[in-house]
């Protein structure tokens, strides 16, 4: 596939056309070089044909198995929910197919163990997880910034995590399987630390929360390099969309996500704008994401978070809804890191 995909564009399809799916299917035929949508696959038909005519080529399909069976298909992009990506990842590698699947790997640690050992009996890694904060120009700033060590250990990260409104089909341990994940993969990756243990606190929800959800929360990662890691996660904050980071070391600290690229003045007030949700946020870490996937196929290689990094976030997630129900402490046991991920 690598080679023959190195000189033609890359044949993708996207499994799931929602809101993340038809983004991704216009970055690909619109946005980004070297790939064309050829098959898109959702189990509401309409939807998936509808995404289909906007890209001259592309066949729409309701079974995902069918779309990869197809001759043209030389890799695959999973944008449907958390629960049917593991069934979509198996039959990928049964075609030995590259996979870009966005977060999260899958609901659980189990389901994302049997993940992880499906690609060991391949012998190579085949999946990248979409955790797109990885190419977000400020994140990969600060991991800049802190590989040089110029400021030292890290002691404490502090993330900001704010949604507009929550879905309507959002649950409280969604706050942190849905949207805590991102934190959980930019702490070990920032730091380059494993979490170990997990805490989270409960504030009275707010009056803006739909009946019965748990918004905000705040959530304390512990870390075998021994640094503290604290999340605020508030998925109905009203204002804007908002994620910030700043990591505190021994001789300094940095900061991410104040948003403050045009500041104006003007009628005695100061100020600037707020995104209002990720895809404005996050559009050029959705963008070089996926272009960093698209060349990296090409040349036969997977270079982005790996499947690993899915377990973990899965296995910190898991444990942090459990921390969420019982109000306590929960320690996370990794199983050990086979050498694919060295
Ligand atoms: N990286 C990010 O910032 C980010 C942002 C939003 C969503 N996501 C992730 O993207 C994925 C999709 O989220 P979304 O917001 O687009 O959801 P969505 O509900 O808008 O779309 C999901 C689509 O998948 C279809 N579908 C359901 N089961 C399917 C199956 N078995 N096979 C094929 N299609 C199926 C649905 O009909 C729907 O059209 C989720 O994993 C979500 O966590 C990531
Ligand atoms: O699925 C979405 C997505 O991952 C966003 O990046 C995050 O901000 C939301 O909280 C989450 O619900």
């Amino acid at each position: 596939m690598a080679e023959r995909a190195t000189h033609t564009a890359l044949g993708v399809a996207v499994i799931g056309t929602g809101r993340m799916g038809a983004d991704h299917v216009r970055r690909i035929h619109e946005v980004i070089s070297g790939a064309r949508v050829v098959a898109v696959a959702d189990v509401d038909a309409e939807r998936a044909k509808a995404v289909a005519a906007r890209v001259d080529g592309c066949t729409p399909y309701t079974d995902p198995a069918a779309a990869m069976a197809a001759a043209d298909v030389d890799a695959v992009l999973i944008a449907s929910p958390g629960p049917a990506h593991e069934a979509t990842l198996l039959a990928a590698f049964e075609h030995d197919l590259p996979v870009l699947c966005e977060k999260p790997l899958t609901p659980d640690s189990a389901s994302a163990l049997r993940v992880l050992e499906a690609e060991l009996r391949l012998g190579h890694r085949r999946a990248q997880v979409g955790f797109m904060r990885r190419y977000d120009p400020e994140y990969v700033k600060l991991k800049a910034l802190l590989t040089t060590g110029q400021l030292g250990r890290p002691l404490m990260l502090h993330n900001r995590h704010r949604n507009v409104a929550s879905p309507p089909s959002f649950t409280s341990s969604m706050l942190i399987s849905d949207s805590v994940a991102h934190e959980a993969d930019a702490t070990r990756w920032l730091l380059g630390h494993e979490i170990t243990a997990v805490t989270v606190l409960r504030p009275a929800p707010s009056a803006g929360a739909p009946g019965g959800l748990r918004d905000p929360q705040f959530v304390v990662f512990e870390t075998d390099g021994g640094a503290l890691s604290d999340v605020e996660i508030f998925v109905n904050c009203g204002f804007g969309y908002q994620v910030q980071a700043e990591v505190v070391c021994e001789r300094g600290t940095a900061r991410i996500g104040d948003g403050h690229a045009l500041v104006t003045n003007m009628a005695g007030r100061w100020g600037g704008t707020i995104a209002q949700d990720f895809t404005e946020r996050f559009e050029t870490a959705y963008d070089q994401e996926i272009q960093a996937w698209v060349d990296a196929t090409r040349r036969g290689e997977v270079t982005g978070p790996s499947v690993w990094d899915g377990y973990a976030a899965a296995a910190v997630c898991e444990a942090g809804v459990r921390a969420l129900d019982d109000g306590g402490r929960v320690e996370i046991a990794l199983e050990r890191k086979p050498a694919l991920y060295a």
